[in-house]
């Protein structure tokens, strides 16, 4: 244990703090007697302390709140908690959970968490990076709240969303918690109930215009780059419009990447892969359309593009295989409010208003909603795409749990089970008629903190689309037949490390192969991996 702390300062640092456990020993050489109760207890009685108060907790909220407070008091048993069971936790910690809280993040707010850089501080971001205490920062989670999951613009509350994702980069890819900095750039909020709220944490003004967000985010970049030269930006709930500019702007510049585009593409080719493996289909043959057609449905319909690609298609072919539809309908060239993201694919088709009908002539396999709208995909919706396939691939990826297109049980009730479902969120197995299904869920968590660890492990000057779609090979190649029979698409979450293990070392192999790391290969890219992964016990 290395630290100069002594007493109470001891007890009050989340990373060195032991709490009940600290040894008589240490309580002796760190003037801690007095300041415990005279147990001295193991890490796994702490565990089941916090499992026994977790369980007199009457929500999921509440839930959030108590680890939230055992995060800022102890690092160890924080971690150590979330370890016994990954599945119970990542719904807490994470989404859903973290949408609430994030709704809820001024009422709830106790004792602030990483930091809150505001267009107030315009021109100083060098001098406020360097409060924090940390120097070699590798991951920096950085949101604007303006677009929180399917809840919109959050402003400042959307900092639970930086807190959560960095959690999970240690809580799934056992990334040192130190290296980890979530920031909130508050750029104000043009969310009117927040605005009126007295306990609104954030700036109290408008949003800005776009040129005066991306000069206040490049002054941002470059104060990053300037304090913590191996960090990589983690860009993440930005508005859409924002998310893709600023990726393009500095994707093949810097360090970063993008988990609303490249983590969820990624995950959701994953996904394709192993619902093809069941309904043994490729690929290159599907027909996708997809409700949504943001930063998540642009970024994971480039992401099928290049994974088609792989399988022999052109670029134009690949694209010409995939639709959009959003707000105003379906994609196509006489839309004037497309931007030229959108434009390729805006294919030469009868406009449409009803996604029934954009279904019916387009005839897709596989339907996609990242539409942040819950309930669009009804049971016409559902029924259409059942006519048209045998096995119809539906994903309702919007967050959280009420924005989710449609839930489990409405995709298999209105497919007569006969739909391959995965979800943002975990809905619970559904039986009907007496048989059971497994709904998948389909979450960029299996796949940034993996990505996280290969860029910290090989220091990556760049992040491109390439390493995500060896991520998602990683990721859908360990579930195997067994599971695939189950309809798992998606390695189980209790073996989330594992899976995140598997998935960072093909990551940073990928890396090195790519000339895109800045430390030297090493024998074993697994050992240089394990040597570097977190593990939450005491140790010294
Ligand atoms: N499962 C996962 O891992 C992930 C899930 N997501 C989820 O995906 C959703 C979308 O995220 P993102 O793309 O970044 O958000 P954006 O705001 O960038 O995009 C939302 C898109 O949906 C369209 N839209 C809005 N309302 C409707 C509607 N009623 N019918 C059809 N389309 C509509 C919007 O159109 P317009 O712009 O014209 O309003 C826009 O094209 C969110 O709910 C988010 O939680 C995101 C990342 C990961
Ligand atoms: C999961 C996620 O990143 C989102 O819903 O935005
Ligand atoms: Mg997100």
């Amino acid at each position: 244990m290395e630290t100069n702390l002594t007493g109470f300062a001891l007890l009050e640092d989340p990373k060195h703090n032991r709490g009940t456990a600290f040894s008589r020993e240490k309580r002796q050489e760190k003037h801690l007697i007095g300041l415990l109760p005279p147990a001295v207890e193991t890490l796994e009685n702490q565990v089941k302390r916090c499992l026994f108060q977790l369980s007199k907790k009457n929500n999921d909220l509440e839930q959030y709140i108590y680890l939230a407070q055992l995060a800022d008091d102890n690092q160890t048993l924080f971690y150590a908690v979330l370890a016994t069971d990954p599945e119970r936790f990542l719904k807490i910690v994470y989404d859903p959970t973290v949408g609430t809280a994030c709704l809820e993040f001024g009422h709830i707010y106790r004792k602030p968490k990483g930091m809150y850089v505001s267009m107030e501080q315009k021109g100083k971001l060098r001098e406020v990076l360097k409060n924090w205490p940390v120097e070699d920062v590798r991951v920096i989670c950085v949101s604007t709240g303006g677009r929180i999951l399917g809840l919109g613009d959050l402003g400042t509350n959307g900092m639970g969303i930086p807190i959560g994702k960095l959690q999970l980069y240690t809580a799934c890819a056992a990334v040192q918690p130190d290296v980890l900095l979530p920031v909130l750039l508050d750029c104000g909020t043009d969310n009117e109930k927040l605005l009126g709220d007295p306990l609104y944490l954030g700036l109290k003004q408008k949003r800005p215009s776009t040129d005066e967000l991306d000069a206040f985010v490049q002054e941002f970049v470059d104060a990053v780059q300037e304090r913590f030269p191996k960090c990589c930006i983690h860009f993440e709930d930005w508005k859409g419009t924002d998310a893709i500019r600023l990726l393009a702007r500095y994707v093949n510049q810097i360090s970063c990447y993008n988990d609303d585009i490249q983590g969820t593409g990624s995950v959701t080719v994953a996904g394709l892969y192993n619902a093809l493996k069941i309904s043994k289909s490729s690929l290159k043959d599907q027909r996708v359309l997809f409700l949504g057609a943001g930063s998540a449905g642009i970024g994971i319909a480039n992401m099928i593009a290049s994974a088609m690609k792989l399988e022999g298609l052109s670029e134009k072919d690949a694209r010409a295989r995939i639709s959009l539809f959003d707000v105003n309908g379906l994609l196509e060239p006489s839309r004037k409010d497309l931007s030229p993201d959108q434009q390729p694919y805006a294919h030469t088709a009868k406009p449409a208003k009803d996604l029934v009908a954009a279904i019916n002539e387009l005839k897709p396999t596989i339907l996609i909603g990242v539409s942040t709208v819950g309930g669009t995909f009804t049971k016409q919706v559902i029924e259409a795409m059942s006519k048209l396939n045998d096995r119809p691939v539906i994903f309702a990826l919007s967050n959280p749990t009420e924005h989710a297109e449609c839930t489990a049980e409405e995709a298999y009730k209105f497919s007569k089970g006969n739909a391959i479902f995965a979800a943002g969120v975990q809905f619970d197995r559904v039986t009907i008629d007496g048989k059971s299904y497994e709904p998948s869920q389909a979450n960029n968590f299996y796949i940034f903190p993996a990505v996280g660890m290969a860029i910290v492990a090989t220091e990556a000057k760049h992040v491109p689309d390439e390493i995500f779609i060896t991520a998602a090979r990683a990721t859908a190649d360990q579930v195997t037949d067994e599971q695939l029979a189950k309809g798992m698409l998606f390695p189980p979450q209790t073996d989330v490390q594992k899976a995140s293990h598997v998935t960072a070392v093909k990551s940073a192999e990928r890396i090195f192969e790519l000339n895109l790391a800045r430390v030297e290969k090493p024998k074993s890219i697994d050992k240089l991996i394990t040597s570097l992964e977190y593990k939450p016990i005491y140790e010294g």
